[in-house]
């Protein structure tokens, strides 16, 4: 028997390599079923984490549910994989459901408490909740959430978050990237960042450049030429393309703040210990925000630029967490393999 993972894009694959790892180390047999989601982003990271795709449900359909359907059909999973808060979890969600094979979920039981912010994100975690029978909460913050909606307390186990894993394992490889000091790292690509919001926060990044701080943004396919614009030849500032894994992570590394409206990122930024600003008005993740390390700020300039001077090389007051031990995904695999008879 076999688990189906759905994987449509970048952060899905890093959070699921660790659990695909770990099946595979137990004897059982994990498939992967890509979607046309990050159609750019998601191939240099499957090949960085040695992964190889058995399924492809998307072609130049943007809701491949049908295809998702005919996958299950063909795969024939004990049980069927998705993580976090993406159209393809969502739509993989549902294709279990309508297919009646068991649903798992990753990274459950995050809420903003708001049902419309991260949009579509939280619309697509309080869907795939309902109808998980599985549910690998990160924290017992999350676990709670999912009890509060009515999950059986049976189905609910904490976990922790496999992002850790993948970083604790893709920090051991080589870079390949220069890693300047003294530098502000930074990624934006929330739909709800967009027009007047990502323009004042390009202004608070062109301040804190001008100001004598390199800036170093990594682009996202979904930021157009127009978009930054404002920002070609702003002295200090430079725009790179997306990176690999252990580049970006050393990257962060060597940074005195980032500045994000990423989940992912933000986990990133607490397990390195670098502070970090987070550029959104609210957050699934408040655990991690700690006043004058990490801070939720929006995306007003004045507010930007006030918050990084003082957060610029604070150091870290963040606790050992016994769950960031680099383990959830053994723990996940373990709980599938009992459930699902996946490990021989
Ligand atoms: C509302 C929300 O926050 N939802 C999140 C959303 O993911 P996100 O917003 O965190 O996604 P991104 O920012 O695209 O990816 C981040 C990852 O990419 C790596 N990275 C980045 C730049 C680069 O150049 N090279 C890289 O390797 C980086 O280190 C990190 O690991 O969906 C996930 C899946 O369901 C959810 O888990 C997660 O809640």
């Amino acid at each position: 028997m076999s688990c189906l993972f759905i994987v449509g894009t970048r952060p899905e694959a890093i959070k699921l390599a660790p659990v695909i790892a770990a099946l595979d180390r137990c004897g059982g047999k994990a498939q992967i079923c890509t979607t046309g989601q990050h159609r750019d982003l998601l191939p240099p990271i499957l090949q960085e984490y040695g992964l190889e795709a058995d399924h492809h449900a998307g072609g130049d359909n943007d809701y491949p549910l049908a295809a998702l359907q005919t996958v299950i059909r063909q795969a024939q999973p004990a049980a069927l994989v998705v993580q976090g808060d993406t159209r393809s979890a969502f739509l993989g969600a549902v294709a279990a459901r309508l297919e009646s094979v068991p649903l798992a979920h990753v990274e459950a039981g995050l809420r903003s408490g708001s049902a419309l912010d991260p949009f579509p994100e939280e619309i697509f975690r309080i869907g795939i909740g309902r109808l998980a029978d599985l549910h690998f909460a990160p924290t017992a913050a999350a676990r709670e959430h999912l009890l509060t909606a009515g999950a059986a307390v049976g189905s609910v186990h904490v976990t922790g978050n496999p992002v850790y894993d993948a970083a604790l394992s893709i920090l051991q490889v080589e870079p390949r990237i220069a890693v300047p000091t003294r530098s502000i790292l930074m990624t934006v690509h929330r739909a709800e960042n967009g027009g007047a919001r990502l323009q004042q926060i390009y202004a608070a990044a062109s301040d804190l450049a001008r100001a004598g701080r390199r800036v170093i943004y990594i682009r996202h396919p979904r930021i157009t030429d127009a978009d930054i614009s404002g920002l070609v030849g702003v002295p200090g500032l430079a725009v790179l393309p997306p990176q690999r894994h252990r580049d970006f992570l050393r990257l962060m590394t060597a940074a005195d703040l980032v500045l994000t409206d990423s989940g992912g990122v933000h986990e990133e930024a607490a397990y390195l210990r670098r502070p970090s600003l987070i550029l959104r008005d609210r957050t699934e993740r408040p655990e991690l925000l700690v006043p004058g390390f990490s801070e939720l700020v929006g995306a007003e300039t004045a507010r930007i630029v006030t918050r990084a001077r003082t957060l610029l090389g604070a150091s870290s007051p963040l606790a050992e967490e016994p769950l960031r031990d680099g383990r959830a995904g053994e723990r996940i695999a373990a709980i599938l393999a009992e459930n699902f008879s996946i490990c021989r």
